[in-house]
C-alpha cells in the first residue's frame, strides 16, 4: 500500500468505569456494540479510559517508563524470542523492548505505578474479550476461554538517531500475533493501515490507548475479527516510548482452535488448530510475510499440500 499517512481517525470508545458494570446492563451493552463494531470494521479503536487519569495526567506512567530504561542494566539480556525474556532487540530496527511476563518483577526498580497500570490493563483486556465473545453470542465459552489467557507487558524505547533513514520506520509493518494489544504511546508514531484509507497516524489523546486485534483472535473467530497491519514511523526528534500490554494464550494451554459455531457454508474454516508458541517460533525463524498465519496453518494450504 502507499506510504502516505493522513489525518483520518479511528473510532473512539469510552471504557471508563466499565470495571463496575455488569454484562447485559444498558451501560455495558451500548459500549459493547461500539467495541464490537469498531473491531469488526477496523480491527482497532481508540479507547478513552479515565480510571487512571491521575497517573496519566501527572506523567507518573511516563516517568515510570523512562525510569525502567534508566535502570536497564538491572534486567538481563535475552536476545531470543518468543517471549522468554527481558530485553529483545532486532537488528536493523530502531527500537528495543523490555518484555515483562510478570510486571511485579519491576517492584525493585520502582514504586507500584507500573503494577497498578498492569492491573488496569488486565481488567480492560478481560472486558474487551468478554465484549467480543458476547457480540458473537458465544458467552458460554467466555469462562473457559479467559482461563486460558495470560498477559504480557512490553516496554519499548525507540531511538532518536533515525535522521539518516529516510523512511524513519522504527518498527516495520506487521500484525500482532496475540489476542488483543493495548498500546499507550508517549508520543506520536503508531500508524495503522486501513484497507480503504492507507496509513492512519494515531494521535495520542489524553487518557487514551489504541486497542488492536491480533492473529490469535482472528483465528479463534474465523476471521470475523481481523488483525490489521500497523507500524511505527518516527520523527527522529527525540526518543519515543510506548507500552504494549497484551492478552496472550497461556503457556500451558496454547492450542488455538476456531469456534465451531463460527464455521458454516458462508464462513468456511480458515485456519486449522495450531499451537500458538510453535507458531511464534515459526514466525520468528521464517520472518513475517504477507499472512504468515495462513501459510502456517491455513486450511487451503494444508489441503493443497496433502
Ligand atoms: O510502539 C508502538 O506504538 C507500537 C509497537 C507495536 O506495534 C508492537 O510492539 O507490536
Ligand atoms: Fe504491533
Amino acid at each position: 500500500m502507499g506510504g502516505n499517512s493522513n489525518k483520518l481517525e479511528l473510532p473512539k470508545v469510552d471504557l471508563t468505569g466499565l470495571g463496575m458494570a455488569e454484562p447485559g446492563t444498558k451501560a455495558w451493552s451500548s459500549v459493547q456494540e461500539k467495541v464490537a463494531s469498531a473491531l469488526m470494521n477496523y480491527g482497532c479503536f481508540q479507547a478513552i479510559y479515565n480510571d487512571i487519569e491521575a497517573e496519566l495526567q501527572n506523567g507518573l506512567i511516563e516517568q515510570a517508563l523512562l525510569d525502567v530504561f534508566k535502570e536497564e542494566a538491572k534486567f538481563s539480556y535475552a536476545p531470543s524470542l518468543p517471549c522468554s525474556g527481558w530485553l529483545l532487540q532486532l537488528t536493523g530496527f530502531a527500537f528495543k523492548s523490555l518484555q515483562l511476563n510478570d510486571p511485579e518483577s519491576l517492584a525493585d526498580v520502582q514504586d507500584n505505578t507500573m503494577c497498578n497500570y498492569a492491573k488496569h490493563m488486565q481488567g480492560l483486556l478481560q472486558t474487551i474479550h468478554r465484549m467480543i465473545i458476547l457480540s458473537l453470542d458465544l458467552d458460554d465459552h467466555y469462562h473457559s476461554h479467559i482461563k486460558s489467557v495470560e498477559y504480557s507487558m512490553r516496554l519499548s524505547e525507540y531511538f532518536d538517531d533515525v535522521q539518516n533513514n529516510k523512511t524513519k520506520i522504527g518498527m516495520p509493518s506487521h500484525v500482532d500475533s496475540n489476542y488483543v494489544s493495548i498500546i499507550l504511546q508517549q508520543k506520536e508514531g503508531l500508524e495503522i493501515e486501513s484497507p480503504n484509507h492507507g496509513w492512519i497516524r494515531i494521535t495520542p489523546l489524553p487518557n487514551s490507548f489504541t486497542v488492536l486485534i491480533g492473529e490469535a483472535f482472528m483465528a479463534w473467530t474465523n476471521r470475523r475479527f481481523r488483525a490489521r497491519n500497523h507500524r511505527v514511523k518516527l520523527d527522529g526528534s527525540s526518543k519515543r516510548y510506548s507500552i504494549i500490554f497484551s492478552s496472550i494464550p497461556s503457556r500451558s494451554d496454547d492450542m488455538i482452535q476456531t469456534m465451531d459455531e463460527l464455521v458454516d457454508n458462508k464462513h468456511p474454516l480458515v485456519y486449522k488448530p495450531f499451537k500458538y508458541y510453535d507458531y511464534l517460533k515459526f514466525r520468528f525463524s521464517n520472518g513475517e510475510k504477507e499472512d504468515t498465519l495462513k501459510s502456517y496453518c491455513g486450511v487451503e494450504q494444508a489441503e493443497a499440500a496433502a
